[in-house]
């Protein structure tokens, strides 16, 4: 079953609340939020208050990738603000380990991301521990880019050696996905899909997640 998680990046910022419950409405499984901090990549986006706030609004679960430099600063926040995974950058953490003994303690998901030049093998060391792998198919910071094809390699690699060891982990595809990439992104193994354009750029958006999901 895929699963489909809007990327409220390309949302209406004037009204969040109201978008979170017109995605909920048209049939999303997560709330995507990208915490973007200013240096790990280039753009700021959303803090914890923000994230508190939303949580008020929409029952679905808050799927919170942190493009952060020291995502260790910040996550106890995060959790306090009602994320239910967090996905961490495996180039932010220098010590990646302590950082998902804390998300295991705290009874989330616990997610690691690759940026599209970062070799899949470098979260093999932590697969077992992980419900989450984020294949990013474009440069984190932005929305609306054009997926890169050679990053779906990734998702196949990391979704045989979970198969090898008999893993069933999530893996999620973020960036540039659509109705035409998400046919090869699903056949490279993802299945959760990131869509913020495809999804709250659409008329309907009922219909562009049901597009996506099939
Ligand atoms: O993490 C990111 C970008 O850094 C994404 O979650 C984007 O927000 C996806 O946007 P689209 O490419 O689907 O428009
Ligand atoms: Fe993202």
């Amino acid at each position: 079953m895929v699963k489909i998680a809007p990327s409220i990046l390309s949302a209406d910022f004037s009204c969040l609340g109201e978008e979170l419950q017109k995605i909920e409405a048209a049939g999303a499984d997560l709330v995507h939020i990208d915490v973007m901090d200013g240096h790990f990549v280039p753009n700021l986006t959303f803090g914890p208050p923000v994230v508190r706030a939303l949580r008020g609004c929409t029952p679905l679960p808050f799927d919170v990738h942190l493009m952060m430099d020291d995502p260790g600063s910040l996550l106890g926040a995060f959790l306090d603000a009602g994320a239910d995974s967090v996905t961490l950058h495996i180039e932010a953490c220098k010590q990646p380990q302590a950082l998902l003994n804390r998300l295991h303690e705290a009874g989330v998901g616990a997610a690691l991301s690759v940026k599209p030049g970062t070799p899949a093998e470098t979260v093999f060391p932590f697969l077992d521990q992980l419900s989450m792998v984020l294949v990013m198919t474009v440069e984190p910071g932005f929305g609306g880019q054009k997926l890169i094809p050679e990053t779906l390699r990734k998702a196949a690699a990391i979704r045989q050696e979970c198969a090898r060891r008999g893993l069933a982990l999530d893996i999620e595809v973020d960036g540039g996905i659509n109705a035409q990439t998400a046919v090869n992104a699903v056949q490279s193994g993802a299945n959760v899909l990131v869509a913020g354009s495809a999804v709250f750029g659409a008329a309907d958006m009922a219909a562009a997640i049901r597009t996506l999901r099939a």
